[in-house]
């Protein structure tokens, strides 16, 4: 089953496309990493995958059908909680705001990692508030994860514990960085854009195997590097 299929998806501003002609697929299931320079078309990808954006260009469908937001859970690059609320507050509008809410999907993280349920968003610590993020996402129930940046700005411990959460999390997942190692123990995905365009993409075993990078990180720096090399 296809958790995400693009097709010829593209989207462009003025004359300037930002993303142009992105067509691939995602097993359900997959933990898939998009990685690519700055500017690349990796916020505008995730912005259409989770509606946020009109395409120019093509369409997605999720899990076989077209795009239904309460499918689709996304957690963006500044993790816009309601910052004045704490996180139980946070807890109860994610409850009463979706039908398939899942209490226990939510919070049993948030207990391994004591974050305290009574503080006010905005009082904790980067760290923290992705984390409470992610809960929400969860407790959704989502098909499909989408995350802008979740490492962005936390230190090597949050790093490891959000990577923990993703892993375990029971959801099809699509999630950018620019923080390569971190990203090479969890996901068995990868799709790299380089100026707008998808120039790689597939099952991170399957990308390696023709080629004499052996790390993720390996295989997307020599396409930087060598963006005429084969796809
Ligand atoms: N609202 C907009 N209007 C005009 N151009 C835009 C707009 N949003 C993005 N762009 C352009 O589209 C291109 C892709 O931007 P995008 O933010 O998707 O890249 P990115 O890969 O997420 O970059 P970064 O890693 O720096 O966050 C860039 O050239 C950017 O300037």
């Amino acid at each position: 089953m296809k958790a995400l299929e693009a097709d010829r998806l593209g989207k462009r501003y003025r004359t300037r496309w930002a993303l142009r002609e992105a067509t691939f697929e995602l097993p359900a299931g997959a933990r898939c990493a998009l990685v690519g320079p700055n500017g690349a078309g990796k916020t505008t990808l995730l912005n259409l995958v989770t509606g946020l954006l009109a395409p120019t260009t093509g369409g997605i469908r999720v899990l076989g059908r077209p795009l239904e937001l309460s499918r689709v859970a996304f957690v963006a690059q500044d993790k816009p909680l309601y910052r004045r609320w704490s996180v139980a507050d946070l807890l109860r509008f994610g409850a009463a705001t979706n039908p398939r809410w899942d209490r226990h999907a939510a919070t049993s993280f948030l207990h391994a990692y004591d974050i305290p349920v009574r503080e006010r968003a905005d009082r904790l610590s980067g760290g923290q508030r992705t984390l409470v993020a992610l809960a929400l996402a969860a407790g959704k129930r989502a098909d499909l994860l989408v995350l802008d940046e979740p490492l962005a700005e936390l230190d090597p411990l949050a790093r490891l514990q959000v990577m923990d959460v993703v892993r375990g999390l029971d959801a099809t997942v699509l999630l950018s960085s620019h923080i390569l190692a971190d990203l090479a123990g969890v996901c068995d995905h990868l799709i790299l854009l380089g100026a707008g365009r998808v120039r790689l993409c597939g099952a991170f075993t399957d990308l390696l195997a023709s080629r004499p990078a052996t790390t993720m990180e390996d295989l997307v720096l020599d396409h930087l590097r060598n963006p005429g090399l084969p796809r």
